[in-house]
C-alpha cells in the first residue's frame, strides 16, 4: 500500500472529484460514512456521551457529518465547533448549516471556556486535518491541552490534531493524543514513527474510494506493505520438490558462550523452508548445535587463532557449488580478525553471486573506524538488519529525529546498493532503489533477547530459496512479526522468548 504524501492526497482528492467525477461534499460524505462505519463496529451505542470536536476547514466538515450520520443511529452526541479564525471551508458551511437542522451546535469561541468530560466518554478529534500548516496556538491548544487532560477515549478523523503527516513537528507542539485514528484511504508516514506513537495510538484505514488509477500512477518512495501483499510473495510447494530445490544455507554464528545466538538463527532458518544447512561456528558449539538441532550440519572454525570465536581465513572452494545463501553476525564477536575473515567472507560471496544476509556482529564489525571504510566490500543487494544502536553505530552519527533517521536509511541503502532492514515497530526495509517499506506485523514482546537472530535465519533461508533479496528482506520480516505475534497470543508479551518466536514459524 502506497504511503502517500499530503500533498500528493490533495491531488488524489482533486483527480477523484474530476474523474469519478463526484462533487467535492459528496466525496465528504463518503468519507464521514467510511469513518461512521468504523466507529459503529467498534464502539456500540450505550451508556456513554459522544463528543465531537470540530474545526472550520474539511476535517471540521467531516466532523459535522459524521455528527448528523452518528445521531439518528442512537448516540448520544455533544458537538463543538472551535472558532479559532474567520475563514471556514465550503464544505465545512454546507455540513454547518445541514447539521443546525438537527442538533444544537455549541461554539467555544474564546478561552472563556469549560469542558467537562465523564470516563465514559468518547471524544471523536475532527479539529484539523491533513491541511495542518503550522504549530497549534492560542484556542485551539487551550482545547486540546484541556481534551488531551480529560483521560477519555479519543478518535482522531484522518489525523491527530496538529500532528504533521509527513514531517516533525517541534518537541513543544500541541497535538492531540489519540487512542485510534481513523485515516482515509492510504495510511500517512507519520503513522509508521515510533516519536508519534503517543499522538496516533492504534490506526485504521477506512477506503472512501478515492480514484485507483491516480494511486496506481502515483510514484511514492514510502510504502505499507500490507499483510495481502506480503502473503502473495510467498511461492508455494511443488508436488516433485526435493530437498536441493530449496537451497543449501551457510550461517555463520555464535562463539563461546554465545551459542544460542546461533541455535536460534539456525533453528529459524530451518523453519523457514531452507533444504540444507550447514552452521559454521566454533568447536566448543559442536555438541550444543547437533543437539539442539540434529537437523543442520556442522562446520567446525578450522583454523581459528582462538577457540573462542570464529576467525576462520575462509577460502573460495569451501563455498562455489555449495551454498545459495549465507547469513553471518549472531554472537560472532568484534575483533580485527574476525573483521578481516568477514570482509573476504564478503569478497567471496560477491565473486560467487552468493546472497549475504548481514546482522549483529557482522554490522558491528563494520561499524568501528577501519570497519567503516571497508564497508563497500559488502556485496550490492546484501540484507542489513540493524537494530537503530546499530544501525547509528554503522553510519557513525545519530539522527535529531525519525524523519531523518529515515534520510539515513534511504542515503546508506542507496549509496552502497544494499538493502537494509531497520529493526523496529513498523520495521523499515530500505532498498537501493531509495523506496521504503514499512512492515504490518509484530508487537513489542519481540524486543527480547535473540528476536534478531530469528529474523537472520529466516532471511537467509529465503534467499536459500530463491527468492530476489528484496522479496526475501520484506517476506522475512513480515513473516517474522506474524511469528512473533502467535507467540505473543500463546504467552502474552511480556513472557514471550525468541525461541517461541521460532516455534511459531509458519509458512
Ligand atoms: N484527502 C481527501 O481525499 C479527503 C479529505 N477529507 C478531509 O479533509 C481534510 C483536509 O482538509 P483541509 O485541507 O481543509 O484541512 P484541515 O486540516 O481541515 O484544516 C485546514 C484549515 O485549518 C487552517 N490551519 C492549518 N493549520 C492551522 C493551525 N495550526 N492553526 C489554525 N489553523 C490552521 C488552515 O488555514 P491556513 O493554513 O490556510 O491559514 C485551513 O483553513 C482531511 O484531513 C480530511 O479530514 C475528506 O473530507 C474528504 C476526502
Ligand atoms: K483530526
Amino acid at each position: 500500500m502506497k504511503i502517500l504524501s499530503v500533498e500528493q492526497i490533495r491531488v488524489a482528492d482533486a483527480y477523484t472529484i474530476q474523474h469519478e467525477p463526484i462533487a467535492s461534499i459528496d466525496l465528504m460524505e463518503r468519507a464521514s460514512r467510511a469513518f461512521v462505519n468504523w466507529f459503529c463496529k467498534n464502539f456500540e451505542t450505550g451508556n456513554f456521551k459522544v463528543k465531537i470536536f470540530c474545526g472550520l476547514g474539511d476535517n471540521g466538515g467531516d466532523g459535522l457529518a459524521i455528527a448528523r450520520m452518528l445521531q439518528p443511529l442512537g448516540y448520544d452526541m455533544e458537538v463543538f465547533v472551535v472558532k479559532y479564525s474567520d475563514k471556514t471551508s465550503e464544505n465545512f458551511q454546507i455540513n454547518l448549516k445541514r447539521l443546525e437542522r438537527q442538533l444544537t451546535i455549541k461554539y467555544i469561541e474564546n478561552e472563556h471556556f469549560t469542558l467537562h468530560f465523564s470516563e465514559n466518554d468518547v471524544i471523536i478529534d475532527a479539529l484539523l486535518g491533513s491541511g495542518l500548516s503550522r504549530s497549534i496556538e492560542g484556542l485551539l491548544k487551550s482545547v486540546i491541552e484541556n481534551i488531551n487532560r480529560s483521560e477519555v477515549t479519543i478518535i482522531s478523523v484522518d489525523m491527530p490534531s496538529g500532528l504533521f503527516a509527513d514531517k516533525s513537528n517541534n518537541s513543544t507542539d500541541t497535538i492531540i493524543k489519540a487512542i485510534h485514528t481513523v485515516a482515509f484511504q492510504l495510511p500517512k508516514l507519520a503513522f509508521m514513527l515510533p516519536q508519534n506513537e503517543e499522538f496516533v495510538g492504534e490506526w485504521h484505514i477506512v477506503d472512501i474510494g478515492l480514484h485507483k488509477d491516480f494511486i496506481q500512477n502515483t510514484e511514492t518512495r514510502y510504502h505499507f506493505s500490507t499483510p495481502k501483499e506480503v502473503e502473495k510473495l510467498i511461492k508455494p510447494r511443488k508436488k516433485f520438490s526435493h530437498k536441493g530445490t530449496f537451497g543449501h544455507a551457510l550461517l555463520i554464528a555464535g562463539s563461546h558462550g554465545m551459542m544460542g545466538a546461533a541455535v536460534l538463527a539456525a533453528r529459524a532458518c530451518m523453519r523457514s523452508g531452507v533444504g540444507k544447512l550447514t552452521v559454521h561456528s566454533v568447536k566448543s558449539g559442536l555438541p550444543i548445535l547437533q543437539t539442539l538441532l540434529p537437523e543442520a550440519m556442522y562446520w567446525e572454525a578450522w583454523n581459528s587463532k582462538s577457540s573462542d570465536f570464529i576467525a576462520t581465513s575462509f577460502h573460495v572452494d569451501d563455498f562455489s557449488n555449495h551454498f545459495q545463501a549465507v547469513g553471518v553476525g549472531p554472537g560472532i564477536g568484534v575483533n580485527g580478525i574476525i573483521r578481516t575473515s568477514l570482509e573476504k567472507l564478503c569478497e567471496i560471496c560477491r565473486d560467487l553471486a552468493i546472497p549475504m544476509v548481514l546482522d549483529a556482529d557482522a554490522l558491528n564489525n563494520f561499524s568501528t573506524e577501519k570497519g567503516r571504510s571497508a564497508i563497500n566490500k559488502i556485496p550490492e543487494s546484501s540484507i542489513l538488519t540493524p537494530h537503530p544502536k546499530e544501525f547509528r553505530n554503522l553510519i557513525g552519527k545519530s539522527w535529531k529525529d525519525d524523519y531523518e533517521k529515515l534520510d539515513f536509511l534511504r542515503e546508506f541503502s542507496v549509496r552502497n546498493k544494499v538493502i537494509v532492514c531497520l529493526k523496529g515497530a513498523n520495521t523499515a526495509v530500505a532498498l537501493p532503489d531509495g523506496t521504503i517499506h514499512f512492515n504490518s506485523s509484530g508487537n513489542a514482546g519481540m524486543a527480547t533477547a535473540g528476536s534478531g537472530d530469528v529474523l537472520t535465519g529466516i532471511i537467509t533461508a529465503l534467499l536459500a530459496q530463491g527468492y530476489e533479496p528484496k522479496v526475501a528482506a520484506i517476506l522475512g520480516v513480515y513473516q517474522h512479526g506474524v511469528a512473533g505475534d502467535r507467540a505473543s497470543e500463546r504467552f502474552g508479551m511480556t513472557s514471550m522468548m525468541a525461541s517461541d518466536i521460532v516455534e511459531n514459524i509458519r509458512f
